[in-house]
Formats: C-alpha cells, sequence, structure tokens
C-alpha cells in the first residue's frame, strides 16, 4: 500500500528539501527535465524566516573569484528566460559600482574578471566618480569600476516565478510541511508534518536550517548563522539616488577599514528609500531570529551609520526601516554542493554565504545534475566538502 502522501503509490525521482531560492531552482529545473519531483517547505508560503525573502537582491558579473564569474553569463540566460515564462520583469539593470583602493587585490581580481569576460566595464578615478556619481564622497584615493551588466533583481517575485514555472512543469510543491526524519537508502524515505515520501534522491537546501537536518545523517558543515539587518535609509531629496536617476548599485571594498564589505541597492521598491547594508552580522539560530538583540550587538549599524554620513551625504544619517534575513555563511564563503560522503543519493546545497541568489539558476542546474548522476556543467572542487578540515571526503 503506498504511504501517506505518494503520488499514485509510486516513488518520486527527485525531493527537495526547503523552497528558498536554491531548492525552488533546483526543483525547477528537474521538473523541466521530465523528472517526477517534489518540494517540500516547512513554513505556509510567502515566509520570510529564511534567506531568500524581501524586495531585491543585486545581480553582477564583478566577482573577484574566477568560478563564480564564469558562471553569470549562463545565470543572466536563465533569469532571463524565467523572466520571459513568467512574464513579468525580474531584473531591472542599473550598473554596479566596485569601490575601493586601486591596488586592492579584490578590487583588482574584479578588473581582471570583467575584462576576461568581457563584461562591458568602466573605470572610475576619485575626480571622475564625484564628476559622474555627485551623491557619492569617494575616500581619498578610491577608484571604481563600474559593471554595467549588474542590476536588482525583483526576489520575492523571482521566487513565486520559478515555483510557478515549476508547478507549470507538473512538479509538486507542498508548504507548510516540515520534514521531520530522513530514512537514508537506496531508496530515500523522508518524514513529514503531513506524510511520508519516497525517492530516488534527495536534495537539501535548507538555508539555515541545513546543519539542523543534516546532523542525524552524520554530518555537520562548518556553517555559521548570521542574523541581517537589512538596513534602508531615507533620501534628502526624494529620487536623489534612484534607478530613475541612474544610480548603480554598489559594493564597497574595504570601506573605512570596516572587516566587511558594505553594499547598496538604489532606490526603487520602497519610494524615497535606499538600501544600504553590511555583508556581515551577529551569530544567530535562524529559529531565534526576530529575538531582539541589545544594542550593544548592533556594531554594524553603527558602521553604516559613518559610512553613510560620510560617503552619501544626500541619505539620512540614521536607517529609516531596517529588516532582517539570515545569511549561512562557510569559513571561505564558497557555497557547498556536494554529495553525502556516505549516502551517495543524497546530496547537499548549502552555505551560500550572503550572495547566492543571483547564481541560483546555475546553482539549481549543477544539483540537478548531480541528482542524476551526470557530469556537472561547471567543476566543483570550490564547492566540495572535502575543502574543510576534518570532514570526510566526497563520495563523487
Ligand atoms: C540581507 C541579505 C541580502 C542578500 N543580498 C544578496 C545579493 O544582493 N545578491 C545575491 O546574489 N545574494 C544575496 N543574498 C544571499 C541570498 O539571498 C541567499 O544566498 C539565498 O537566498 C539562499 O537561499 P537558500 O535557498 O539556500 O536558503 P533559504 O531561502 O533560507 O531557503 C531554505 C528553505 O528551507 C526551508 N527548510 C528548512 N528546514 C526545513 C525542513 N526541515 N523542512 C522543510 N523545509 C525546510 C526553510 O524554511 C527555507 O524556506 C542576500 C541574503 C540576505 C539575507
Ligand atoms: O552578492 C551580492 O552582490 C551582495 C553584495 C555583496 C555582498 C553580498 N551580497
Amino acid at each position: 500500500m503506498a504511504a501517506a502522501g505518494e503520488p499514485h503509490g509510486s516513488l518520486y525521482d527527485t525531493i527537495i528539501v526547503g523552497a528558498g531560492i536554491q531548492g525552488s531552482f533546483t526543483a525547477y529545473h528537474l521538473a523541466k527535465r521530465g523528472k517526477e519531483t517534489l518540494l517540500l517547505e516547512q513554513f505556509p508560503l510567502p515566509h520570510s524566516r529564511g534567506s531568500s525573502h524581501g524586495q531585491s537582491r543585486i545581480i553582477r558579473s564583478a566577482y573577484p573569484q574566477e568560478h563564480y564569474a564564469r558562471m553569470m553569463a549562463e545565470s543572466y540566460r536563465l533569469w532571463e528566460r524565467l523572466e520571459a515564462e513568467a512574464g513579468t520583469q525580474l531584473y531591472r539593470q542599473t550598473g554596479l559600482l566596485v569601490l575601493g583602493p586601486s591596488a586592492d587585490p579584490e578590487f583588482q581580481s574584479c578588473c581582471r574578471t570583467l575584462a576576461q569576460h568581457r563584461v562591458p566595464g568602466q573605470l572610475f578615478t576619485s575626480e571622475s566618480l564625484c564628476r559622474c556619481f555627485p551623491g557619492i564622497r569617494p575616500y581619498c584615493g578610491e577608484v571604481a569600476v563600474l559593471d554595467h551588466t549588474a542590476g536588482v533583481l525583483y526576489a520575492d517575485r523571482a521566487l513565486r516565478a520559478v515555483q510557478d514555472g515549476f508547478r507549470r512543469c507538473g512538479g509538486a510543491l507542498r508548504d507548510g510541511e516540515k520534514v521531520t526524519g530522513i530514512t537514508p537508502g537506496v531508496v530515500v524515505t523522508v518524514t513529514t508534518s503531513g506524510g511520508v515520501y519516497r525517492a530516488k534522491t534527495l536534495v537539501i537546501t535548507a538555508g539555515p536550517w541545513a546543519n539542523k537536518l543534516l546532523a542525524p545523517l552524520g554530518l555537520q558543515l562548518p556553517l555559521q548563522t548570521l542574523r541581517i539587518n537589512v538596513c534602508y535609509w531615507q533620501e534628502k531629496v526624494p529620487g536623489a539616488y534612484g534607478v530613475s536617476a541612474h544610480f548603480p548599485c554598489l559594493l564597497a571594498i574595504r570601506a573605512n577599514q570596516a572587516s566587511h564589505h558594505i553594499y547598496g541597492l538604489p532606490s526603487n521598491e520602497y519610494p524615497g528609500l535606499v538600501k544600504i547594508c553590511y555583508h556581515s552580522g551577529s551569530p544567530a539560530d535562524p529559529e531565534e531570529r526576530d529575538r531582539l538583540p541589545e544594542a550593544s550587538a548592533l556594531p554594524d549599524i553603527q558602521i553604516l551609520c559613518d559610512f553613510v554620513s560620510k560617503y552619501l551625504p544626500g541619505l539620512g544619517p540614521q536607517p529609516a526601516l531596517v529588516e532582517h534575513c539570515m545569511y549561512t555563511n562557510t569559513p571561505d564563503e564558497d557555497f557547498v554542493l556536494d554529495r553525502h560522503p556516505t549516502f551517495s543519493n543524497i546530496i547537499m546545497g548549502a552555505g551560500f554565504s550572503g550572495h547566492g541568489f543571483k547564481l541560483a539558476p546555475v546553482v539549481g542546474k549543477l544539483l540537478c545534475e548531480l541528482s542524476l548522476g551526470e557530469a556537472p556543467s561547471y567543476a566543483l572542487e570550490p564547492f566540495r566538502i572535502c575543502r574543510f578540515p576534518a570532514q570526510p571526503h566526497s563520495a563523487l
């Protein structure tokens, strides 16, 4: 007899745990290829408790690491295809300025990968920056490179579009069903709060909950979950830093000696509000994200206040609105895309370290290929779990 929740008593080809942007794109690719696919999500959709919610994300070709720069051309094409299928705008081209000291190795690597991949770019000195972007007060000696391809992805809309695309291809999405048990085997059995399901392969894309699901499978990845303050700043002159005024996205490397990058998006989603954030946060369990931290636990906001008042003087000096989101960071901030070292039909996508949204179409394709036992379209060395000390080697 079929277990509760199974379609016609049959086996799924793949079950995916977690309908954030990575799990949803994995499911979409599998369903497009005609695979019987089940996507499970613990919360009723849409929800704002993981990493994929919110109005906007940056998309850019400018990456210091060659392995991400190489994936971006295909990622842009896949976003464009989804946009056409969904019949709605998901991407707005704004350009992105990478700002930093000219001798900074990360800045130089961004310039190099842009040139290598023939991405249209433009260099600015401090003087030409001030002339072209009067809203910016660069630091002494700071330079910039403009990645013309970059822009904003409308995140909530994109997540919905990929889930709708998955369903249109015949995929099954069950939200409000938390996975509570995974029994490995040639056939993997997945128990949820709503039923029991079986599949030939399982993909775990659980964002900040990844290690909670992996613990009973005998694996713990070196992941740190961080609570991120998403800060919006009021324009003194409405629209001055807006998309219509052609203000670009920003990525400031080593701004004000800060240990992490500061990034920004032009005003668009909330009229009159510019998103400027610190690329780090405070360690937090995803279940406790909304517990208010003490004021002393907000050093990132102080760093941002100093940055905004000196660097972007056309914005108010304090955030006008703060939202929250989670990062799941690996020690080197490279993703984990690999098989479970013991159970080779269990695949993991984790540790997207605050920069995975733009790459989700390609990440989903790679996780789809791994789950089908195919050769991956891109070299997976940077993403293997064997790069971490004291972790068993991949079963690949
Ligand atoms: C503030 C902020 C700004 C960012 N900016 C950018 C940017 O500009 N550009 C960029 O490219 N990236 C950016 N990112 C990163 C990007 O958003 C993330 O890398 C990406 O959303 C991670 O997606 P995910 O699917 O891995 O995780 P999630 O979105 O967290 O999805 C995991 C899902 O798994 C579900 N789940 C977990 N456990 C279970 C269970 N037991 N049963 C069922 N379901 C379960 C969760 O509920 C969740 O829905 C940003 C992230 C944040 C937080
Ligand atoms: O991935 C991105 O582009 C953003 C900005 C830089 C830091 C993290 N996310």
